[in-house]
């Protein structure tokens, strides 16, 4: 598994230094709202974890499961929800955490799905960015580091369901998907 890794871009330190900040930044912004957090499964699953032990208020879980890569390196372009919420989002400050923004359509199909159920408030935090893949006009209201344009994996983020398990984020070897 390591050595299909071409480079480490975060270790798992650095992933939990920002993680850290990012739990201490939210509990500030979202103090007295008991906000509803929404975990974007798969990927987001480690990341949900890890973030809210860093959050000091009330707060509620939900988890939600949307797929548009499978075994892609791209995606398909069509977000398929496969795990709807248990509650209602209605008048809830509701905060999407998302692993990674790479063209933006899971985010903006989420965003538009929890809009139209009337959430009082509708914001994201995305522990990765990869700016220049965006096809859709859309930015996290709190980001942890932003990304080159390459594939990679770790950290929750899965080439063909694998890989999740690696405790870092790093670039996957490019012969690995395209063979
Ligand atoms: O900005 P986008 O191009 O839409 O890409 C981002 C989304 O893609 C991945 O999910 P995926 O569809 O692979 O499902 P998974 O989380 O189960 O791996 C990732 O976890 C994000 O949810
Ligand atoms: N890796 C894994 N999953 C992803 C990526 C990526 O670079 N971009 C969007 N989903
Ligand atoms: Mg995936």
């Amino acid at each position: 598994m390591f050595n299909d890794i071409q480079e480490v871009l975060y270790t798992e330190e650095q992933l939990q230094t920002k993680i850290k900040e990012l739990g201490e930044t939210l509990s500030r912004d979202y103090e007295g709202r008991n906000p509803l957090v929404i975990c974007v499964l798969k990927g987001a699953f480690i990341f949900m974890a890890d973030l809210v032990k860093n959050m000091t208020i009330p707060l509620e879980l939900d988890f939600m499961a949307v797929s548009s890569y499978g075994t892609a390196t791209k995606s398909s372009g069509v977000v398929k929800i496969l795990k709807d919420l248990d509650v209602p989002v209605e008048g809830r400050d509701v905060l999407i955490v998302e692993d990674i923004i790479d063209s933006g359509l899971t985010l903006s199909y989420l965003i538009d799905v929890l809009e139209r159920r009337n959430a009082n408030s509708t914001r994201v935090v995305a522990l990765f960015d990869k700016p220049v893949r965006r096809t859709v006009g859309l930015e996290a209201d709190y980001r942890g580091f932003e990304l080159p344009d390459a594939f990679v994996v770790g950290y929750g983020l899965d080439y063909a369901e694998k890989y999740r398990n690696l405790p870092f984020i790093g670039i996957l070897k490019p012969e690995v998907y395209s063979n």
